[in-house]
């Protein structure tokens, strides 16, 4: 349809198109568990997702009695490969994603992904959930040499989903600065990772559901 504001839709990933956090939070369990400190619950590391997984574990030692360098370079490869092997346990979309999803194909939209998470960890996960061919682009947090909040990996992800007006759809702070840095819409998600209220993360929207996306970006 030409008269929708947008070409593309471009989103995060962690605490915005899925909801990660259990197997997440059981990767940096495992990672503790193996310097025998405390496991941490779901609703303390939530807040500490969206710089990438190192980021996260980094906030797990520091919670937990300290984060000496040597330690998170020891123990960021068991994570990764406890995470890789336990992608998606408890992984699902957000309510209504799917269906959001479909109604921006039908109106001729394309949908892509700029994550921090490891470009191979985001396509396995999208490619369980069966997301990754709904995508015109994925790029993770290695696939350029710099992440959000920098603009490259929102301009990346425009280039190979063809350019053209954008919005991006996020759940942190990270996400925000990215889509200034570029240029773009900004929509926070109410329902993800937040590690403060939504109004106070300075996007142009926010959301409280899937279903009220597209309702919202054809207005605009
Ligand atoms: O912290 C991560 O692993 C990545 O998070 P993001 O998908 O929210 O960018
Ligand atoms: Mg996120």
């Amino acid at each position: 349809m030409s008269d929708f504001p947008f070409r593309i839709v471009g989103f995060d990933l962690d605490g915005t198109l899925v909801d990660t956090a259990a197997d997440l939070t059981a990767a940096v369990n495992h990672a503790l568990a193996l310097i025998d400190r405390a496991p941490l619950s779901e609703a303390v590391v939530r807040p500490m997702i969206g710089l990438g997984a190192r980021h996260m574990l980094e906030q797990g030692l520091l919670a937990t009695g300290g984060a000496e360098e040597g330690v998170v370079d020891r123990l960021y490869p068991d994570l990764l490969r406890y995470y890789e092997a336990h992608i998606a346990v408890h992984s699902r979309p957000f309510p209504g994603l799917t269906a959001a999803l479909d109604r921006l194909d039908a109106l001729g939209v394309r949908t892509a992904v700029a994550t921090n998470k490891a470009e191979g960890m985001a396509r396995k996960l999208l490619g369980e959930l069966g997301l990754a061919d709904r995508m015109a682009a994925i790029i993770g947090g290695d696939t350029l040499a710099v992440r959000k909040p920098a603009a490259e990996p929102i301009l990346a992800m425009i280039a190979q989903s063809g350019g053209g007006g954008t919005a991006f759809v996020g759940d942190s702070i990270f996400d925000v600065m990215a889509a200034k840095n570029a240029g773009v819409t900004s929509i926070i998600v109410r329902f993800g990772f937040l590690d403060r209220p939504a109004e106070q993360l300075g996007g142009d929207h926010v959301i409280d559901h899937y279903d009220e996306l597209v309702p919202l970006l054809a207005g605009l």
